[in-house]
């Protein structure tokens, strides 16, 4: 389904009427059709394939491990539509010496994260994909978080931090993630 910005708009002035405001003050008056901008891009994931990113292939020599760290990422909790942010680790053993573009890996995490989602989903997905189009040896995502729904409201934990992983192929064995989780954490301040 095609984003329906004249519905959000609706919604939206529906629900300041809802909470009391009046939706046709100065201050409030464009605030649907911006705030219907805003959700498209927070969204914006919904309609794309992230998969398509990792169709751009090159060979190399050697089948090491390829890591990006810190991937900054925003999404959106599915429970309480707030924010939810942090960074991203994604990395991979290649077979056959088969890599992508490193910047395909933050466009995958992108495209996964602009959706409605939870962490633990989104970790999986990003790892599934790599998984799926690469045929690597092993995938590893990590990613840190933290959660509006645990700060501003609710049970107000500001600093605390949700770390999620996804594990595929040899990348599961105790020893090849002890190493690559020691690279992950290594560049933590
Ligand atoms: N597992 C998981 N839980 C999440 C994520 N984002 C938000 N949540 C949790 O979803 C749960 C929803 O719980 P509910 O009891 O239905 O909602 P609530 O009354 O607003 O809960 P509180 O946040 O505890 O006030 C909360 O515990 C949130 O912390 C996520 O990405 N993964
Ligand atoms: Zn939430």
């Amino acid at each position: 389904m095609m984003y329906d910005q004249a519905g959000v708009e609706r919604a939206i002035r529906d629900l300041l009427i809802a909470v009391g405001e009046d939706p046709d003050r100065e201050g409030l008056r464009d605030t649907p059709a911006r705030l219907g901008r805003s959700w498209r891009e927070l969204l914006a994931g919904m309609e794309e394939d992230p998969r398509k990113h990792l169709r751009t292939l090159f060979t190399t020599g050697t089948d090491e491990l390829v890591l990006v760290r810190d991937i900054e990422f925003s999404s959106v909790c599915e429970h309480h539509l707030l924010p939810f942010r942090g960074r991203a680790h994604v990395g991979y053993i290649p077979a056959d010496g088969r890599v992508t573009g490193l910047s395909k890996l933050a466009r995958v995490v992108e495209g996964y994260a602009r959706r409605p989602q939870l962490q633990e989903r989104l970790t999986s997905q990003i790892a599934d994909a790599i998984d799926g189009e690469l045929h690597p040896q092993g995938v590893i995502v990590v990613l840190e978080a933290e959660h509006m729904c645990m700060s501003m409201r609710g049970v107000r934990k500001p600093e605390a931090s949700t770390v999620t992983s996804a594990l595929r192929g040899i990348l599961r064995s105790p020893a090849t993630r002890a190493e690559t989780m020691s690279l992950i954490l290594g560049g933590h301040r």
